[in-house]
């Protein structure tokens, strides 16, 4: 058997990982090895694999060493690990250790983005185009000032954003005039991109349902002197009822940022199985509500953009599955962004409509930049079939939530429950309700009974 140096290799029984475990793991040259060599042997399982070892030996070996290594929870390390086969999944993992290129969007309401380049030279940054795909884009590669206060930034000339961040508002395509909604908007990074696209015509609602982030969202929007931006802060499930009536809605969603670890390492060993069933819970209410939030009458759009800075499945391809599912008056369309690899329409057994291929994925490792999802919808009018398919949404949020609790969705169905009663327990300790104790049967007219 062919290997690199350092003895024969050996894959540790599970006693001895155990044991490993247990006396806080081996020398890091050690562990770098076995998964060189694990990865080396899974590749070509059939004429390495030790006699007597499966292969699930290996790959629970591996997930373990990268969890380790690169300072994962297990359950994360072996959710991120599934999305790749065996060697690129070393490779994304090793991506996530370094930082993406440093990034800005010029604000062509303010400046042209040759002219934005020239002053920042002469400052002594030195930059170039990200590339061909964005006209607005510059990469910072060094800079003797700091690029988030120079007279430029101040003045608006720029956003400080990365490159993945223009991808959501690009597939928007939002054009002059329209009535534009950016559902979960806050600092406004989009918005502010959005708004620019439009000329400072026609008006964007750029909401958040955290105030306090709205700040920051009002503030960049003031620098970068937009005027067609209204800022409100509901939750995001309150919409269509709020307002509807939308040419172009985008909702990049809150999400649990496994695409963006190399900025925010803290995700590594955050996130449980709990949260990624509350989060894509949270995900598809806001989806259909973003979706009953457009005019599908528009004369110009008529379109939805769903994306998140996430990398996981049941974040994306599961989402925007559901919403298909749900809304018969939708479909996914081209994103008309030029890379970018197609979304899963199978993925471990579940399987979805075959139009999720139209959705796009980029990964940091693959991209250079952060991992990211993009999905664009046109809504069409909603036949008679349709309409009788779907709940009534004028009553907005509630509906949504029972659709969710009645509907078998394939995907969370039944392991979903606890968790939406454990979301639910939470809005009702947030509006100051009484919580009953957890696994205790509400009394036929308690309050908490009713509220529920
Ligand atoms: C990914 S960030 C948005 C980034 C923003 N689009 C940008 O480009 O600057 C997700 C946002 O969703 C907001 N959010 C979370 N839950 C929400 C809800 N139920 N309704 C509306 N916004 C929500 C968070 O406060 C957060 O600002």
């Amino acid at each position: 058997m062919e290997e690199e140096g350092g003895g024969a290799f050996e894959l540790p029984t599970a006693e001895e990982r155990e044991a490993e475990k247990k006396a806080g793991t081996g020398e890091v040259h050690v562990v770098q090895r076995r998964m060189r060599e694990c990865v080396r042997i899974l590749g070509n399982f059939g004429k390495l694999g030790a006699k007597g070892r499966s292969r699930s030996e290996y790959l629970e070996q591996l997930i373990a060493d990268i969890s380790n290594y690169y300072g994962y929870n297990e359950f994360l390390a072996e959710k991120l690990f599934m999305l790749f086969p065996v060697a690129e999944a070393i490779e994304f993992f090793e991506a996530n250790e370094s930082p993406r290129p440093v990034t800005i969007r010029t604000n062509t309401l303010r400046t042209r983005r040759r002219d934005l380049a020239q002053a920042l030279v002469n400052r002594g940054v030195n930059l170039e185009p990200i590339g061909k795909w964005t006209n607005v884009g510059l990469q910072v590669f060094e800079s003797s000032v700091p690029i988030g206060a120079t007279p430029e930034y101040l003045a608006g000339h720029y956003m400080l954003q990365a490159a993945s961040s223009f991808l959501p508002v690009i597939a928007l395509a939002p054009q002059r005039n329209e009535r534009v909604l950016d559902m979960a908007s806050a600092p406004g990074g989009k918005t502010t991109h959005i708004a620019a696209l439009m000329q400072n015509t026609g008006v964007v609602f750029a909401n958040d349902s955290n105030k306090a982030r709205t700040k920051s969202l009002t503030a960049n929007v003031h620098r970068l002197g937009c005027k067609n931006v209204v800022v409100c802060s509901h939750d995001g499930r309150e919409f269509p009822k709020v307002m509807g009536g939308f040419d172009r809605v985008l909702l990049d969603a809150p999400c649990s940022g496994t695409g963006v670890i190399s900025k925010d390492a803290s995700v590594k060993v955050n996130k449980s199985d709990r949260d990624f069933m509350l989060l894509s819970h949270l995900q598809k209410q806001l989806i259909l509500c973003a979706i009953d939030s457009i005019n599908p009458a528009s004369k110009t759009g008529g379109y939805f953009v769903y994306s998140t800075c996430s990398v996981t499945v049941d974040e994306n391809e599961a989402v925007v599955d559901y919403a298909l599912r749900k809304r018969p008056n939708v479909k996914l369309v081209d994103t008309g962004l030029e890379f970018g690899r197609e979304g899963f329409t199978s993925y471990r057994g579940k399987t979805f409509h075959s139009s999720v291929n139209l959705t796009r994925r980029f990964y940091p490792h693959v991209h250079n930049m952060d991992g990211f999802f993009v999905a664009k919808f046109k809504v069409e009018k909603a036949t008679k079939k349709s309409k009788s398919e779907k709940v009534e949404v004028k009553a907005g949020r509630k509906d949504v939530e029972m659709e969710v609790e009645e509907e078998d969705i394939g995907f969370d169905s039944d392991e979903d429950q606890k968790y939406i009663e454990e979301s639910k327990r939470k809005a009702l300790k947030a509006k100051g309700l009484r919580v009953r104790p957890r696994n205790q049967v509400p009394a036929p007219n308690s309050s908490v009974a009713a509220a529920a």
